[in-house]
């Protein structure tokens, strides 16, 4: 039987090695004053802030074998189901460094061949009665065809599943041409793709009204501190949140995506999915690491969000 809930597919999972200091002096040594390793990964990142939310989440995707207990242990904590698939090597480290603003170093990843590509297949084929939306997030290792989205969205599409995609450069404009359900890419990401600068809520509206008649269902601008822009083929919606202390941004993104899929999930008003959503992405910023540490601290974001409507 379907189940409420949501599976995630990460191509290309990392370990996010984060430190912080108070400035980077390039060229030079930089003594790290805090740091911490954790399992993440777009779609990682959103299942553990769905499995936060109490969301029956599956997470799929390849990892190394040389350091795949971090996720399994973190999928066995968080209640996440487990389908991860793995290959010899190791899982790629990316580094994060937070000083006055957060410098990210992400790596290729791992290599992997046919077979556990086809396990990878295989999972989701065995998912997919129990699941009706899926989230397809992150970069694609070098060892995956730059279209391999593509193939995958297209399947899913084809048995009737939502998908959810966040992605970006070349995986995202090949993967888009399949046409999923929603995309969230951020504003450099979809002004990388239109080959224009998309600044103003009014361009990017244009760009997505684009997207949506080629037959994207939703189309969600993510903009940093300025908010989300979330466009459907007869809607237009805006949020702003407040001004909040900014420990790390690592994470923003996919917090998003995992507060506008449990809406969406729920059913819920654009106006009440875009506010929690949004709210959960302003509080992410306010920590190191995903997932949903403090429900109260939403609960008050979520009344400080400004939400505009666009006629
Ligand atoms: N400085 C910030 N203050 C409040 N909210 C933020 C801040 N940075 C990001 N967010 C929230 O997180 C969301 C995603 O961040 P963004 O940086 O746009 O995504 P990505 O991580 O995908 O690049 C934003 O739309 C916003 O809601
Ligand atoms: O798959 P990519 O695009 O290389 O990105 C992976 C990185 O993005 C993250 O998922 C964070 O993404 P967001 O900041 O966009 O939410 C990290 O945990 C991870 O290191």
């Amino acid at each position: 039987m379907m189940k409420q809930g949501i599976a995630t597919i990460t191509m290309n999972p990392a370990l996010d090695l984060t430190g912080q200091l108070s400035s980077v002096q390039l060229g030079e040594v930089n003594c790290i004053r805090e740091a911490s390793l954790r399992p993440a990964g777009k779609g990682v990142n959103v299942s553990c802030v769905l499995a936060d939310m109490k969301v029956p989440v599956a997470a799929t995707g390849i990892l190394g074998d040389e350091n795949a207990q971090a996720f399994n242990t973190l999928c066995a904590n968080r209640t996440i189901q487990d389908e991860f698939l793995v290959a010899p090597g190791s899982t790629r480290i990316n580094v994060k460094i937070s000083a006055d603003q957060v410098t990210e170093f992400n790596f290729p990843g791992l290599e992997f061949n046919q077979s556990v590509i086809s396990q990878l297949e295989s999972t989701i084929e065995r998912l997919l009665p129990d699941f009706s939306l899926w989230v397809m997030a992150g970069s694609l290792p070098a060892c995956l065809p730059r279209d391999y989205y593509f193939k995958l969205i297209s399947h899913l599409n084809a048995h009737g599943k939502k998908v959810l995609f966040d992605s970006s450069g070349v995986p995202f404009a090949e993967g888009i041409k399949a046409k999923p359900w929603l995309i969230k890419p951020n504003a450099s990401e979809l002004s990388d793709w239109a080959g224009l600068t998309l600044e103003s809520p009014e361009s990017q509206m244009k760009v997505a009204r684009e997207l949506i008649q080629d037959g994207i269902t939703h189309v969600v601008i993510s903009n940093g501190a300025q908010g989300v822009l979330w466009v459907t083929a007869t809607e237009c919606w805006q949020a702003q949140p407040p001004k909040v202390e900014v420990i790390s941004t690592v994470g923003a993104g996919d917090t998003l995506v995992a507060g506008i899929a449990y809406g969406l999930m729920k059913q819920e008003t654009p106006e009440q999915i875009l506010r929690r959503a949004t709210a959960l992405s302003a509080c992410a910023v306010t920590q190191v690491g995903v997932g949903v540490k403090d429900y109260q601290q939403v609960e008050q974001i979520s009344h400080l969000i400004q939400i505009k409507q666009h006629i």
